[in-house]
Parts: C-alpha cells; structure tokens; sequence
C-alpha cells in the first residue's frame, strides 16, 4: 500500500501540520508496540485513530501526548520536536493542548465548575472571578450552563464526557486529543457528543484527535481515518476512502458493527432531566 501520509485529503487546511510523527517506534520493555508509523494532522482537521483491541491506539496516543518519548522516529507537535525539547517547552506545548480521556475522569469531590477550572488554576495566574467567568462560559459551550455548582456523581454519563471536555478545552488548545468519547454511552448522547465535537472543531478552529471503537461516530466526525493494526498503519484516508479499501483487516474491522441500544429519545430527556432537578 502507498504511503497513506502523502495524500492526506484536507481542503481548506493551510500551514504546517500540527502533528507530524514519522518513523514511530515504540515499545513496552522488550516488545515493540508501534512500527514505523507515519501520522500527520493538520491544522483544523478531525482525525480518528481506529483499529482492534491491542492494535496501539493508547500507545500512539501516549507517544502523540509526549506521555512517552520516542525510541525511534521523530513526534513534532505544534512544531515541537518532543524528544528535543526541554522541560520547560514541554510545559508550554501541554498548554496548548487539551486532553479528555476514557471515563471522564472527572474528580469527584470537586464540582463540576472547580474541575472544569483546574487547568486554568494550575497554568495560569488569574484572578477568581475571571476563573469563574472563563469556566462558566466553557461549560456553555459544551450546553452545561449552569450546572456547576453540581458534583460529577450527579451528572450523567453523556454530560461527564461533556464536563471533561469543557476542562479540556478550558485553556483554548490548538490541538485537542479525545479518548474514546462514546465508551458506555447510548447511542443518542454519543451522536450528541459526536455533533459537539464538530461545532469545537468550526467554532474554535481546532485540530482534534479521537480514538474510537465507534465505526458510526467515527464516519460522522472523521475527516481523515488512520487504521491501525498489530502497530503498524494499514490506512489513513477520508471516510470513503477506508470505507472503500481493498484491504481484508480493515473490512474486518468495518464489518464488526456496534451493539446497538433502542432508546426512546423523550423517555431519554424525561430521565435526565429529573435526575438533575
Ligand atoms: N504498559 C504496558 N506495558 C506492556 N505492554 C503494554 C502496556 N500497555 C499496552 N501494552 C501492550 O501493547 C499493545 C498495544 O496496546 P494498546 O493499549 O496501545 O492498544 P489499544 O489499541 O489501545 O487497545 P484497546 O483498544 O484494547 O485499548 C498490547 O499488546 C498491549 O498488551
């Protein structure tokens, strides 16, 4: 297959790339987990990462973080070469770059409003009223006005995904990574989530990685797909183009479709929102 970075279709994308990892090595001890993967991104484009159960996504992830650092290959992000960069310029890069990760991880003897701020508080020297201001008008974006003065162990699933991404976006990065969004949820708030996902991306002009096992959320929200596989990338395209591949592992993965769950959209309303009454 030809090498899949060379013809990343993204019109409108303009500038350096925001991600730009070639030759990835990686490996856990003695085993090598990632082999030679090539992974571009630019600026304003939706990437999901898609591929079976051990097939490296958590590992790209980690690498693409600068969680890890890498043993072969070169990881620049926001033009940073991370295995050459300082401390300091790790710090930086970390600001502009917002992480919402499986689960939410919310913590939960804060409310919601306090973890939203976190960031804000632990980067930046602002005073607590502009904190309050900067995290309330976060939290409307992702459509929880008004609900933080709630703890996390009052919301729902769909609207923990929502608070944790309103954290991760609560410093305005250029560069947003999302692990997993739909795990655990049922279909109508995934597709609620998938529809927030686009309007971060238009709204705020951000470059935004997602890992999902979702194949319906990932055609809805992909610009381009990576399909990864034992380590290695089998295929980056656009929806269409993985849809269309002539390639038996990837129409394995495409065949092996989601569970889904019947919900009755206003029985679905009535429950959250007497949960949050
Ligand atoms: N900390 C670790 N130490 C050793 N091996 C690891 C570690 N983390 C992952 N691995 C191994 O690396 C391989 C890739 O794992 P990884 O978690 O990146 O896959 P994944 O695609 O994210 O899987 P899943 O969808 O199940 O989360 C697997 O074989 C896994 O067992």
């Amino acid at each position: 297959m030809t090498n899949p970075e060379s013809r990343i279709p993204n019109p409108g994308s303009t500038g350096d790339p925001v991600i730009d990892v070639t030759g990835l090595d990686a490996w856990y001890g003695r085993r090598r987990i990632l082999h030679g993967v090539d992974f571009r991104v630019m600026p304003g484009e939706i990437r999901v990462i898609m591929g079976g159960s051990g097939s490296g996504k958590s590992t790209l992830l980690r690498q693409l973080l600068g969680l890890n650092r890498p043993r072969g290959g070169a990881v620049r992000l926001l033009g940073v070469d991370v295995a050459r960069a300082s401390a300091r310029e790790m710090v930086q890069l970390r600001r502009q770059i917002g992480v919402s990760f499986q689960g939410g991880a919310l913590f939960t003897s804060m409310t919601v409003g306090d973890n939203v701020a976190l960031p804000l508080r632990e980067h930046l020297r602002l005073d607590e009223n502009t904190v309050r201001i900067m995290s309330r008008l976060k939290l409307e974006v992702v459509n929880l006005g008004g609900f933080q003065d709630l703890m996390p162990s009052q919301l729902s699933g769909g609207m923990i995904k929502r608070a944790a991404l309103a954290r991760a976006i609560v410093m305005d990065p250029k560069l947003l990574f999302f692990d997993e969004p739909s795990a655990g949820l049922d279909p109508v708030v995934s597709a609620e989530l998938d529809e927030l996902i686009l309007q971060l991306r238009d709204a705020m002009r951000m470059s935004i990685v997602v890992v999902t096992h979702e194949l319906e959320s990932a055609f809805k929200i992909a610009d381009t797909i990576t399909v990864l596989d034992q380590g290695r990338v089998l295929m980056t395209g656009t929806v269409d183009e993985v849809r269309a591949a002539d390639n038996e592992r990837i129409q394995d993965l495409l065949n092996r479709r989601p569970r889904e769950v019947e919900v009755n959209v206003d029985e679905y309303l009535r429950r959250l929102t007497e949960e949050d009454a």
